[in-house]
């Protein structure tokens, strides 16, 4: 503006003889005022970046976490706990050793997202990691793709630790964020040769690699159009693709089909077949039951924060789900106290699950009682109970997922119970110095027995219950 408006005012003096009142635009005050603030900006902000890079203003606490079996895991959890921290899953692509979270946040106080988690995925494995929104999936991935730092535990990738060889990690992963990080501007050419050359891959090849992505993921009629103007599948598709670029050995793809259509699904499904029998191994977290029985070959459901089942879809269907759905729908309202009354007669053993307006499920083990007693003894009140249609189903995995489910505590929920959590005034805060300081709902119903002195320092050995308890008188500390 002030190069423009110098020259309009140069080409006034000109036109009126008054050539000595003219101005170069390199006069100080005119451009080169601005030129040398915007060098020592560009130097000064390229510094603050790399010092924020290498969390040179504040390193993450982290806790030492004790390798004591945790009382309340689930059989299968502890054996993966122990395989891990005994070295069976030393040769794994992925072993991951009590890797925990907290947030601090001023809103919610501290979050307790990720608690110990233990695992190992074999090569050639599609892992499943399930959960409800919340549980603690997302933040699982980001720590081990160095988006997040980790509040303690450690995780190794191809043999590399994420702690110390963080460089090595990310060369040998590709990663499908959540939400899309694509650039509006950018077409899908244009990021993929972007990440092509982030990858390392040789320029002579960069056309091939871009070629393949576009047309393995069916981006090609796209590829010249900027990602702003993308449907939501495309874009899920594109950053899949991202994730795909340069033979990764290990693979995040944190719920990769969310908004595709069927048609899209199933060919991202048959690609992360592929991709399985290359021997690569995948972790990947999805919404969809049916996706997770297409592809997984073993998975875990998460619950506030800790896995609560672990295995085979198979395994976990004859664990937690083994038996029969009977879901009786009634012509009216009335007639649900009638039909709970009948069931607890005839079928003692059977688990009320759901009871709506004119519709009730039971589950009923298939050990209890035979196909055959169960629509006999159905079809005899039929009329009499006013049902107006009802089916007999095996135990999906909908079913298996919808019971631990339902044990996710809502943080919100607690937030809301907890007015302690909630951004005190300055008058407040002043009186809070003066108390001592409570324990955060997150974490209080974690430090079940206060140590008696925490000041004792075993030399790392403190059990993770000290820790929390130290945790939470040390509030101040934590990243
Ligand atoms: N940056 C953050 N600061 C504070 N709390 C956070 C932050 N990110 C996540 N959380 C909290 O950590 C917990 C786990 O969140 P996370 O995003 O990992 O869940 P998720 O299982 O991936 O859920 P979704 O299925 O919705 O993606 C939640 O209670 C969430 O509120």
């Amino acid at each position: 503006m002030e190069m423009a408006y110098n020259e309009y005012i140069n080409e006034y003096y000109a036109k009126i003889g008054q050539f000595d009142k003219m101005k170069s635009p390199f006069e100080w005050d005119i451009v080169t005022r601005g030129l040398v603030a915007m060098t020592i900006e560009g130097f000064v902000g390229f510094f603050i970046t790399i010092m924020c890079q290498y969390n040179f203003f504040r390193k993450p606490q982290r806790l030492p976490i004790s390798n004591k079996p945790i009382e309340d895991d689930d059989i299968d959890v502890a054996n993966e706990r122990q395989r891990v921290l005994r070295g069976g899953a030393d040769n794994d692509m992925l072993k991951i050793e009590n890797l925990t979270k907290v947030y601090k946040s001023r809103k919610m106080g501290r979050i307790l997202a990720v608690d110990r988690l233990c695992v190992g995925v074999q090569p050639g494995e599609c892992f499943g990691l399930l959960g409800v929104n919340g549980a603690g999936k997302t933040t699982t991935f980001k720590m081990l793709t160095g988006d997040e730092s980790t509040t303690g535990g450690e995780a190794f990738i191809n043999g590399h630790s994420i702690l110390k060889e963080l460089l090595q990690v990310q060369q040998s992963i590709g990663y499908c964020p959540q939400f899309d990080a694509l650039f509006d501007e950018l077409t899908a050419q244009e990021h993929l040769e972007l990440y092509t050359r982030l990858r390392g891959i040789p320029w002579k090849d960069e056309e091939r690699v871009v070629k393949w992505a576009l047309e393995k993921l069916e981006l090609t009629q796209y590829a010249d159009k900027p990602a702003g103007t993308y449907s939501g599948g495309n874009k899920r598709k594109l950053s899949t693709a991202i994730a795909l670029i340069g033979y990764p050995s290990f693979i995040f793809l944190d719920e990769p089909t969310t908004g595709m259509d069927p048609k899209a699904r199933r060919f991202l499904w048959n690609l992360i077949l592929d991709i399985i029998k290359t021997g690569r191994s995948l972790v990947l977290t999805s919404h969809s039951m049916e996706e997770c029985e297409a592809l997984c070959t073993r998975l875990a459901i998460m619950v506030n924060g800790r896995l609560k089942c672990l295995g085979s879809i198979q395994h976990l269907k004859n664990r937690f789900g083994d038996g029969y759905m009977i879901t009786v729908r009634m012509k009216s309202s009335i007639n649900v106290k009638e039909v709970v009354r009948f069931f607890n007669r005839n079928f003692p053993e059977a688990i009320l699950k759901e009871r709506h307006h004119t519709k009730v499920q039971y589950q009923l083990k298939s050990e209890q009682v035979s196909l055959a007693q169960v629509f006999s003894k159905m079809e005899q009140v039929v009329d009499v109970l006013g049902i107006e249609d009802y089916s007999v189903s095996q135990t999906t995995l909908d079913n298996v997922f919808v019971n631990f489910a339902k044990k996710q505590s809502d943080n919100l929920e607690q937030q809301e119970a907890n007015p302690s959590n909630t951004v005190p005034s300055p008058m407040e805060r002043v009186l809070s110095l003066l108390r001592p300081r409570s324990t955060p709902t997150e974490l209080r119903a974690l430090v079940v027995e206060e140590p008696e002195d925490l000041e004792t320092d075993d030399e790392g050995l403190i059990s993770f219950e000290e820790e929390r308890a130290q945790l939470s008188f040390n509030t101040d500390t934590l990243c």
